[in-house]
């Protein structure tokens, strides 16, 4: 990560309530589920659905979506390379804090480059940042164009669409992969049942 670090004598204040007592009273265990992928993949659909999984289940979640960030705390970025990074940073260290309060925080935007994904991951006590791919291919993704934004890129009105004239950079080595390959459909229920085994098996769903 590039921020330069402004602030100078600044000392940390410790509280007497921790995120261990917090997730004591939650049952729960604080962490980030970051989904990446393509435009279209599906990143939005499986965050509502795993929320609602979850919270079916008395879990407290908490989804930070890139299209939704960018109406508020990062309107001021655009999609050029540089502003991708600042938001995928800006989005990690909002996750961070989610998942001390003790919250299941879901971040689900493109965040293309691995890079960028790397550094909110490091961000994370091990374990906690639980990195899904929505491995979806380009052409699924563009024949379901829902916000026509695809058609805008190919015929030039969008410029730098990623997947069409900027790059996307699949994870190497993400703990989950959920993939959407020619006719086998996959439902989004179902994609997010796997998420949540994950979390059960690893102990997140318990304090
Ligand atoms: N140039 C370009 N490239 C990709 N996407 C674009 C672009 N311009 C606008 N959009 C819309 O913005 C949504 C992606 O925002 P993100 O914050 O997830 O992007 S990123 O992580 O900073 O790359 C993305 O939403 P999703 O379709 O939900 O992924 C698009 O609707
Ligand atoms: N598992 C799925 N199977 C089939 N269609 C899906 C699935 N998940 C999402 N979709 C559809 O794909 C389109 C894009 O989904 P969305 O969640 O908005 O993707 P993203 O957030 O990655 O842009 C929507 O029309 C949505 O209904």
């Amino acid at each position: 990560m590039s921020t330069v670090r402004k602030s100078t004598n600044i000392v940390w204040h410790k509280s007497s309530v921790e995120k261990f007592d917090r997730q004591e009273l939650l049952q729960q265990k604080g962490c980030v589920i970051w989904i990446t992928g393509l435009s279209g993949s599906g990143k939005s659909t499986l965050a509502c659905a795993l929320s609602r999984g979850l919270h079916s289940r008395g879990k407290l979640t908490y989804i930070l979506d890139g299209d939704n960030v960018r109406h508020g705390l990062n309107s001021d970025l655009s999609f050029k390379v540089e502003d991708r990074a600042e938001n995928i940073r800006r989005i990690g260290e909002v996750a961070k804090l989610f998942a001390d309060a003790g919250i299941i925080c879901i971040a689900s935007l493109i965040s293309p480059y691995r890079k960028d994904r790397d550094a909110c991951r490091a961000l994370l006590p091990e374990g906690d940042f639980i990195e899904v791919f929505l491995d979806v291919p380009l052409q699924v993704c563009e024949a379901r164009d829902p916000k026509g934004l695809y058609k805008l890129a190919r015929c030039g009105k969008i410029k730098g669409f990623t997947g069409i004239d900027d790059p996307y950079e699949p994870p190497l080595n993400c703990e989950i992969v959920l993939q959407q390959k020619g006719g086998d459909c996959v439902s989004p229920s179902d994609m997010a049942e796997k998420v949540i085994s994950y979390l059960e098996e690893k102990g997140y769903l318990q304090a």
